[in-house]
């Protein structure tokens, strides 16, 4: 009998994960071991991965250990590490109070993206506190065959080029990241939002997430999204000191998002865990060699 692994496998707004549980940081999981969890026919299949560990046992996340008793070790579906990831923090939390590590309340999670807190009600959705949007100057443009748009820089820990478009299926069929330029814009890739206007306070997007091609939903990216639209209507909270709060349609359902006059920023949505099971310790080794 092999040795077996613990997972879960969870959503929040269709952005889908593996979660694996390894409070000590005990479990090897290269970029190739990731990606084939990741794998929709030959793994577990999901966007991305959620390593939770305790952040005292993890040296990118030992200096937050005072702060955040747990570390969201996210990892892209392809295997490849990002600072920070809006849907699976929700999820990340969702898992901690089914697993008895986190009760109702407000609970700091450790980031590569720094420490977030998380409001989890006892059943529904989840907030969390995004902390403050970037908006480096600079002109991008994205394009997707033969169109092309300005996009707007913003990092949310992340970066991402905002586009808004006269319709999301001019954003085509994402199988490949859209190319932006300047190429030194974005060293270590990005991800692309395509944005349409649905009403007042009121947009839908659809998202090409670096890592993991185009998803049903980004949390970071409907952050970026909300920022850049204010922008864009003439709203900036840090200025006016009036909160500006957006309805955020993906193709996976609906986040809130309110950016506050001193510049946080808030997001509202699901986290559900839809499963749990046990990984084959050999199969992972063998597919992660
Ligand atoms: N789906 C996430 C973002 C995950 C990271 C992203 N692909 C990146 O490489 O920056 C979200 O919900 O924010």
């Amino acid at each position: 009998m092999s040795t077996r692994i613990a997972f879960l496998k969870g959503h929040g707004t269709e952005n889908d994960f593996v979660i694996v549980p390894d409070p000590d940081n005990a479990i090897d999981l290269p970029p190739a071991a990731v990606a084939a969890l990741c794998d929709r026919r030959a793994g577990i299949g999901g966007d991305g991965l959620l390593h939770v560990v305790r952040s005292a046992a993890h040296p990118e996340a030992k200096d937050m250990a005072a702060e955040a008793e747990w570390f969201m070790d996210y990892r892209n579906g392809d295997g490849s590490i990002a600072e920070m990831c809006g849907n699976g923090v929700r999820v990340f939390a969702r898992y901690l109070q089914r697993a008895g590590y986190a009760g109702e309340g407000d609970l700091a999670v450790a980031t590569r993206g720094g420490v977030k807190t998380v409001h989890i009600a006892k059943e529904g959705d989840i907030t969390v506190g995004m902390g403050k949007a970037l908006l480096p100057e600079g002109d991008v443009t994205v394009s997707v065959g033969e169109r092309s748009w300005p996009a707007r820089n913003v990092n949310m820990g992340n970066p991402h080029a905002v586009a808004f478009v006269d319709d999301l299926a001019h954003a085509g069929d994402l199988y490949s990241p859209p190319p932006f330029s300047p190429v030194t814009a974005y060293p270590d890739g990005v991800n692309v939002e395509f944005v349409i206007d649905r009403g007042p306070g009121h947009v839908a997007l659809r998202v090409h997430e670096r890592g993991s091609g185009e998803t049903r939903s980004c949390g970071t990216g409907a952050c970026a999204v909300a920022v850049a639209t204010a922008r864009r209507d003439g709203a900036d909270p840090t200025v006016t000191g009036i909160p500006a709060t957006y309805t955020v349609d993906v193709p996976g359902g609906t986040l809130v998002i309110t950016e506050r006059p001193d510049g946080e920023i808030e997001m509202t949505g699901p986290a559900v865990i839809v499963a749990e099971g046990r990984i084959d310790a050999e199969w992972l080794e063998r597919s992660a060699s």
